[in-house]
């Protein structure tokens, strides 16, 4: 299973992980969010990252200008879309670079109708949990099992306050779509800042027992 670490706004955090072996490495594009990468990171920083990580921007309804340039300024291989982006937003973005778009997820099956759409204009889906005022990093986890109603054909990043008490649930959990685990505020000290060492371990931990 693949690794995405999302919330990253300092350089030490990003080098640490890159050598911790992460997939992912989440930028957050949202000025309302306290990860807000904005004036924390360099965009020449980010962009200098070698290849061996693929650096997501995360946006929340922002303008096509502003994803294309950050794209282009921040070197991004993916972009998220974690809030209320359309069908034709998603497939003009995901003619410049893969499109990961997230979905909220309740008690219900209401993501299912919302996702469906989506299916031939993004890469990815992205499961997080549905929260009343806010788009994401909540650090709320929702009932993994309703994933068991999603039978569309698209890989999608698990995400929503996982950390490293998920491990054995991770372990067992099974699903033919499940792409990627997604992590963020469980493993920091502050929003936006890093325990790199926890991180290193959760990654380990993932990758060691073949989850
Ligand atoms: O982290 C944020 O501040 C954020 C703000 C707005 C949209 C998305 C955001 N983060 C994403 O939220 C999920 C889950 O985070 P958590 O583990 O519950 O803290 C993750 O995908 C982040 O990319």
């Amino acid at each position: 299973m693949k690794i995405k670490v999302c919330g990253i706004t300092r350089e030490a955090d990003l080098q640490a992980l890159v050598a911790a072996g992460a997939d992912y490495a989440g930028f957050i594009f949202y000025e309302k969010s306290p990860r807000f990468v904005g004036g924390k990171l360099a965009a020449d920083v980010v962009k200098s990252v070698g290849a061996g990580i693929q650096k997501v921007g995360v946006f929340v309804n922002a303008e096509s200008n502003t994803v294309q340039q950050a794209i282009k300024n921040y070197g991004l291989d993916a972009v998220q879309l974690h809030g209320d982006e359309g069908v034709t937003f998603c497939q003009n973005i995901r003619l410049q670079v893969p499109v990961i778009k997230a979905f909220r997820v309740g008690d219900g099956s209401t993501f299912l109708h919302d996702a469906a759409p989506f299916l031939p204009v993004v890469d990815y889906f992205l499961f997080d949990t549905a929260h009343k005022g806010a788009y994401g990093g909540t650090g709320e986890q929702f009932n993994w099992e309703v994933l068991q109603q999603f039978t569309l054909d698209k890989p999608f990043f698990l995400s929503g306050g996982i950390g490293e008490a998920d491990v054995k649930t991770l372990a067992k959990f099974r699903h033919p779509q499940l792409f990627a685990v997604d992590v963020n505020s469980k493993f920091e000290t502050a929003p936006g800042e890093k325990d790199m060492v926890r991180v290193a371990k959760f990654i380990q931990a993932i990758k060691t027992q073949n989850i």
